[in-house]
């Protein structure tokens, strides 16, 4: 058996980026940009006016009042020159005419017999009107590669006229599912039998990191059946996903059956608990993930194993797993031999072990934000004895 940090280096090592595409915008939140992003234009592209007011001249305003031409409505492109004298009625993100250089809200104002009296001491010259190219010069660059997509960066390259973008792809991701006694939830459970619930969690951690499985199936405890649906889905996927049927039973064929597909293993069991039997295989650079069936196992095993992997062939340049070395808010026991994650509360900037941690619980970790890391040969844990602590993401 290796260690937690063997198995991560070997999963580290067998893991590469995804090869970028080019992709529209709409689709790549929360994707890495392979490429710089530059401006193609100046943005704002002319003068905008940041209220709905009165567009002037500045020095030309003596007497306070000024003579009401015209109106220059949002997205219009034809308004004249600002005549001497006068001032233009204006509204929010329309483009402020030649000659004038100001915009006075229009609460700061009356109009009387068509002249404009502006009551505003504080309005200084250029006020209220956004500079061309104030949020980008054309040529500048917006966003560096390496940066992640988030909604407001995708945001802002939309709001520079770019809807593509070259970004490290999200991987396909197949899960399979195995197990005979497994049931779907909404069905009667008949004896013997429990609700599946691996692929629910499967999925659902996949979608916080802005991905979905390309495909869920279930495959029957049964070699040839198994080596089929995993061949099938290996030429399919970049990831795959199995849950159950790891460990060394009798109707445990997840190892052979990969073996059996040209799958190299790489390692298969970790000094860990839960989710000690963990296999991780590749077919070139595809990533095999054999994940204990117990549902704490497989949840555990993909946070610490899977996730950074992934994290990986999108080329992310943090973790959204955040390590701190915290203070733990009680003590706890435990045999030498393994590193133990525990399902735990961060709360107050100290670490609270949860009860039920056993590996076919999910109750603990429902509730849990985090793992509480305690090394391999570490026995006994007392109240303010600092840990290493995985928050997970929400
Ligand atoms: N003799 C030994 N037995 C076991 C060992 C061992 O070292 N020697 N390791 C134990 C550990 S640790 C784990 S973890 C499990 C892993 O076993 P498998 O990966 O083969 O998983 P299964 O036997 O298929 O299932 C384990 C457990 O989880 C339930 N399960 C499975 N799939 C699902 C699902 N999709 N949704 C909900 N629950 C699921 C299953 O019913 C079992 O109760 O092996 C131990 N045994
Ligand atoms: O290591 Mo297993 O995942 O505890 O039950």
């Amino acid at each position: 058996m290796i260690s937690v940090a063997e198995a991560k280096k070997i999963i580290h090592d067998h893991t590469q980026s995804l090869t970028p595409v080019t992709m529209p915008l709409k689709e790549a939140v929360g994707m890495v940009l392979a490429e710089d992003c530059f401006a193609g234009s100046d943005i704002p592209g002319f003068p905008q006016s940041a209220m709905d007011g009165y567009a002037f001249a500045f020095d030309s305003w003596k007497q306070k009042t000024l003579l009401l031409q015209g109106e220059i409505p949002a997205g219009r492109g034809d308004a004249p020159p600002l005549e001497a004298g006068t001032a233009v009625r204006i509204f929010t993100g329309a483009a402020v005419p030649e000659n004038a250089d100001t915009v006075v809200m229009q609460e700061k104002t009356r109009v009387e017999n068509g002249q404009l009296i502006i009551e505003d001491d504080l309005l200084e010259k250029g006020g209220n009107v956004r500079p061309k190219g104030s949020e980008m010069m054309s040529g500048a660059l917006a966003i560096p590669q390496g940066n992640v997509l988030t909604a407001a960066s995708i945001g802002f390259l939309a709001g520079l006229g770019i809807h593509e973008v070259n970004v490290y792809p999200k991987p396909k991701i197949s899960i399979v599912v195995t197990g005979n006694e497994l049931q779907q939830p909404g069905q009667p459970l008949e004896f013997g039998q429990v609700y599946e619930s691996n692929s629910y969690t499967l999925t659902a951690v996949l979608q916080t990191l802005h991905l979905e499985a390309a495909s869920v199936v279930y495959a029957a405890d049964d070699l040839s059946t198994l080596q089929e649906t995993l061949k099938f889905h290996l030429e399919t996927s970049d990831v795959l996903l199995i849950t159950g049927g790891v460990s060394v039973g009798d109707y445990d064929f997840v190892s052979k059956a990969l073996e059996n597909c040209g799958v190299e293993k790489h390692f298969h069991k970790i000094k860990q608990k839960p989710g000690k039997p963990l296999f991780f295989g590749t077919l070139g650079n595809k990533l095999v993930f054999g994940l204990p069936g117990n549902p704490s196992s497989v949840l555990t095993c993909f946070y610490e194993y899977t996730w950074p992997a992934l994290e990986q062939m999108m080329h992310m340049p943090h973790s959204k797993i955040i390590a701190r070395e915290l203070p733990l808010a009680r003590g706890y026991t435990k045999k030498p031999g393994l590193t133990h994650f525990l399902k735990g509360l961060l709360l107050n900037d100290a670490v609270i072990p949860l009860d039920a941690q056993e590996s076919y619980r999910m109750r603990s970790f429902a509730t849990a934000n985090c793992f509480i890391i305690l090394e391999e040969e570490g026995t006994e844990y007392h109240t303010d004895d600092i840990v290493t602590v995985h928050i997970l993401p929400a």
